[in-house]
């Protein structure tokens, strides 16, 4: 694996958001080392704000991700899939080669080793075939498999996936739940934001339930129960948007 020795990922009472307001309040919570954990909750939660923190890409406005070490170039990524562009003009196997780019550097060509581990990376996720394709010419779900094959070749010890099971099909869902196992049993840590209830209860044993915050974080059967996900609704729904400070944080200024 191309990254340090693997350590919890600990955030410390983490405050997210934009333009100092708030999206994500005093989340506290540890991801094991080889963890497989969904992040479920309403359109609006905080999910993919998390993971964006979690990939270093946003800094907290409060608390903080622990890391025990290791940095966030430790971390692949695979955001939302309309944050992608897929119109670049680059074939399918430089865009999978692409995953190498933190071990070889953005123009370093590639060593029969790194083509070897790019060739792999696509039969591995079903595309043998597809090399010479131009990206803009895939469909979703060849998209999709593109993408897997990407993180394949960066190699990390935490993979952080931004939905990535929407608007494919049960076929590529099942190969791309195979894949994640597989990571998973090499001891890789996987973060997924879910929508799917379904696919979280059958493939992730954890789940983050938020809602801005906090609402259930353990076994997932427990954290997607009723109760909670009703507790979810409610929380998103009363949730101010034009609130620019975090409640809590007002209450303890006056407190003290
Ligand atoms: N770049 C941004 N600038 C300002 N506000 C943002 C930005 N990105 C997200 N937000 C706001 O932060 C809050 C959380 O958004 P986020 O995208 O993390 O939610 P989500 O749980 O991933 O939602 P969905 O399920 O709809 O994808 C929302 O109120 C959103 O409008």
């Amino acid at each position: 694996m191309n990254a340090p020795a693997p350590a919890p990922i600990r955030l410390v009472n983490l405050t997210l958001g934009y333009d100092r307001r708030p999206a994500v309040h005093h989340l506290e919570g540890e991801i094991a080392p080889g963890a497989g954990l969904a992040v479920c909750g309403p359109n609006g939660a905080g999910k993919s704000t998390l993971l964006k923190a979690l990939a270093g890409l946003l800094a907290p406005l409060g608390g903080s991700i622990e890391r025990g070490g290791a940095s966030p170039r430790n971390v692949a990524y695979l955001p939302q899939i309309v944050d992608i562009d897929s119109a670049f003009p680059i074939n399918l196997r430089d865009f999978v080669a692409m995953g190498a780019m933190t071990r070889i550097g953005l123009f370093g060509g590639l060593d029969a080793a790194e083509r070897a581990r790019v060739a792999e990376a696509i039969e591995t996720v079903g595309l043998s075939g597809f090399e010479e394709r131009a990206l803009d010419t895939l469909s979703g779900g060849q998209m999709q498999r593109a993408l897997f094959a990407r993180l394949i070749v960066q190699d990390q010890s935490v993979i952080l996936l931004d939905e990535p099971f929407g608007a494919i099909d049960e076929a590529t869902i099942d190969d791309l739940l195979a894949l994640i196992s597989r990571w998973r049993a090499e001891g890789r840590t996987v973060v997924a934001v879910l929508h799917d209830f379904d696919i979280a209860r059958r493939a992730f044993p954890q789940t983050l339930l938020l809602a801005r915050e906090r609402i259930a974080w353990g076994d997932t059967r427990d954290a997607l129960c009723k109760a909670n996900l009703a507790r979810a609704r409610a929380m998103s729904a009363a949730f101010d948007e034009s609130a620019r400070e975090c409640l809590r944080d007002e209450e303890t200024r006056h407190v003290h």
